[in-house]
């Protein structure tokens, strides 16, 4: 009951008469929590204080963008005459909180070209909105990158995948978009993007054509795929259920990244390359055994097995770049 004498009537509180309680609605009013749009909690702004932080602390301007996937963070150490910042120590930066994910971002030279990359992803698992997962994309951007490198570690759900093996992304599902989730939901800053961006071509065509050259060149052709990257919310890995369903939807591989990066790569026009580690393979059989199950740590051993030859792709890509600017 209220100072007014008022009593509550499903879930309303009404005077004695019957009438809604004003001071009551008044009340519920201001306690209303509006959760803000994603597209806010970065704005432009503060997007081009943190890429002036880094041009300004390395001296370079990157064109190319690299993002490690689990255990792929010898990918950045490719990079020659390095400038290191740790995330913490970069303003308005999240931090990495997952094993095999350093948290630090190195720019500097790779194959003549000037290059950033970010050892360690943010996911939305680890309790950060899209928006800000894929917030250093948009710092990428405003740095000067043109072209993204996505790589990840994923689970083969295609039979023909085995562990180790190479695919280059060239389309996604987008699991958490069917949910209604998105990097860019929310009010929509066009000097980023357009608000009504296509995705159709996403993955670019040429990039995947000279990458399947350059494993022919490396010899590892018969161990590299182009297909369908799928990602779900995480932590967990999936039920034999869901990954029937995503087979049955052309899914080749699962992970719980990459998507909104290449969407918000997308939006503010970059080319994309991006590539998935098989680091196992998904079990579709109810009889599966225990040791069939995904961990982590299976994840993070492949993944260091396999780092030269995604290091070689990469490095042999960002040359083949350079040969065209
Ligand atoms: O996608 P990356 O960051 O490579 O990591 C993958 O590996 C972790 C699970 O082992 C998940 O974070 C999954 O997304
Ligand atoms: N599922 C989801 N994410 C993953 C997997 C997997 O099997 N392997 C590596 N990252």
């Amino acid at each position: 009951m209220c100072s007014r004498d008022c009593c509550s009537k499903g879930g309303v509180s009404r005077t004695k008469d019957g009438n809604p309680c004003e001071r009551r609605a008044e009340k519920q009013e201001t306690d209303i929590i509006v959760p803000t749009p994603q597209s806010l909690l970065y704005p432009y702004e503060m997007i081009q204080e943190i890429a002036d932080f880094l041009v300004k602390g390395s001296g370079i301007r990157p064109k190319i963008g690299i993002i490690c996937g689990s255990g792929l963070g010898s990918l950045a150490d490719l990079i020659q005459n390095p400038k290191v910042f740790e995330y913490s120590k970069i303003p308005n930066f999240p931090v990495s909180t997952v094993e095999g994910h350093a948290g630090k971002l190195v720019v500097g030279c790779l194959e003549g070209v000037n290059v950033m990359a970010m050892q360690g992803r943010f996911h939305y698992y680890e309790g950060y909105p899209l928006a800000k997962c894929s917030m250093p994309v948009r710092v990428m951007k405003l740095c000067g990158v043109e072209y993204l490198f996505a790589t990840n570690a994923a689970g083969g759900i295609n039979p023909k995948y085995a562990v180790g093996d190479i695919m280059l992304m060239h389309d996604h599902v987008n699991m958490l978009g069917f949910a209604g989730n998105s990097p860019l939901q929310g009010p929509n800053d066009p000097r980023f993007g357009p608000r009504f961006p296509a995705l159709v071509n996403s993955y670019n065509k040429d990039l995947i054509n000279k990458a399947i050259d350059i494993s022919k060149a490396m010899g590892i052709e018969s161990s590299v795929h182009v297909g369908v990257y799928s990602c779900l919310g995480g932590p967990t890995y999936e039920t034999i259920a869901e990954l029937r369903a995503l087979r049955m939807m052309g899914v080749d591989a699962v992970g719980m990244s990459t998507v909104h990066e290449v969407i918000t790569a997308r939006h503010c026009d970059m080319k994309v390359f991006a590539f998935s580690l098989i680091t196992n393979k998904c079990a579709t059989e109810y009889s599966e055994k225990k040791d069939e199950e995904a961990n982590h740590d299976e994840v993070m051993a492949v993944a260091k097995n396999k780092q030269k030859a995604c290091c070689e792709m990469v490095s042999r890509l960002v040359a083949e770049i350079q040969k065209s600017l």
